[in-house]
């Protein structure tokens, strides 16, 4: 195994009764690289997300962390281990300020919960590590305002904010550009293209051009199945995503005219 692969799967495979949402996936993460996963509705994106991080047992094959195999691990031990996952919709305490939301995340780092017993250099840990978190997506102007408050855009940046508290190695990242505007979807290119120079990325995400812009590797499902994984070249001029891609858009145009 190369020593910068720091995630694999080997034959990964997920079933729900006769739904086989991943079938026989065999992926390798390296770090400092940023991975894209595409495919269309329902090809099986975040299920691999869901089972990278812990949160959904395979039906069938292994995840391996730098060598060792955690498949079989508690979903906080993958945190514990630096695999951080951000989520499709926005996962913020919204009454809470950016800063405590941070704190919250961060505090699974140092495996407490804000009670009256946590030690004051536990607090001041958890504080820094927060601050920092905010400082690397560039909100720490933010630091004091409800999360309500902030436009969209900042929210979804917080949410990354609230993997990096975590002190992440691999950062899982569904859809961060979801719903967003041009010029919010430039910020958080910008930002990924920074944290990609340190961290190993996984990033399902819709926007092509965006996934085009940003990956080093890049994986194509297609109905729980393994299309092909490449540089963005390799996969743009494959014949079976042209295929998959089209394929979708003409039933999706066959279901507007119908
Ligand atoms: N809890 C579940 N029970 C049964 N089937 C499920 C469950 N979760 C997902 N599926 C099915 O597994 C398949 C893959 O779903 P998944 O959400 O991983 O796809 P996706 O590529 O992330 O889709 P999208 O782009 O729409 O988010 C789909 O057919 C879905 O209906």
């Amino acid at each position: 195994m190369a020593n910068d692969i720091v995630l694999e799967t080997e034959a990964l495979s997920k079933h729900w009764g006769g739904i086989k949402a991943l079938n026989d996936i065999s992926l390798q993460f390296h770090d400092r690289q940023l991975h894209g996963v595409v495919g269309p509705n329902g090809a099986g994106k975040s299920t691999l997300l869901n089972m990278l991080c812990g949160s959904l047992k395979p039906t069938s094959g292994c995840i391996f962390h730098k060598g060792e195999r955690i498949d079989t691990l508690k979903p906080w031990k993958f945190v514990r281990r630096g695999i951080g996952r951000s989520f499709q919709k926005t996962n913020i305490y919204p009454e809470a300020t950016c800063i405590e939301n941070c704190a919250i995340s961060a505090q699974r780092r140092f495996g407490g919960n804000f009670n009256l017993f946590v030690s004051r250099h536990s607090n001041k840990l958890v504080r820094k590590a927060a601050e920092q978190a905010l400082a690397q997506v560039g909100l720490e102007s933010r630091s004091d305002t409800v999360a309500a408050e902030i436009s969209y855009g900042e929210q979804r940046q917080l949410e990354i904010a609230m993997v990096l508290a975590t002190d992440p190695c691999i950062l899982l990242l569904d859809e961060p550009m979801a719903g967003m505007g041009h010029e919010e979807s430039q910020r958080i290119i910008e930002l990924l293209k920074e944290l990609k120079q340190t961290y190993c990325i996984v990033l399902v995400e819709h926007d092509m051009d965006a996934i085009f812009e940003l990956s080093d590797q890049l994986t194509v499902l297609d109905n729980g199945r393994h299309l092909i994984t490449g540089t963005v070249d390799e996969v743009r001029n494959d014949p079976r995503v042209k295929e998959a891609y089209l394929g979708a858009e003409e039933d999706d145009a066959e279901e507007e005219a119908a």
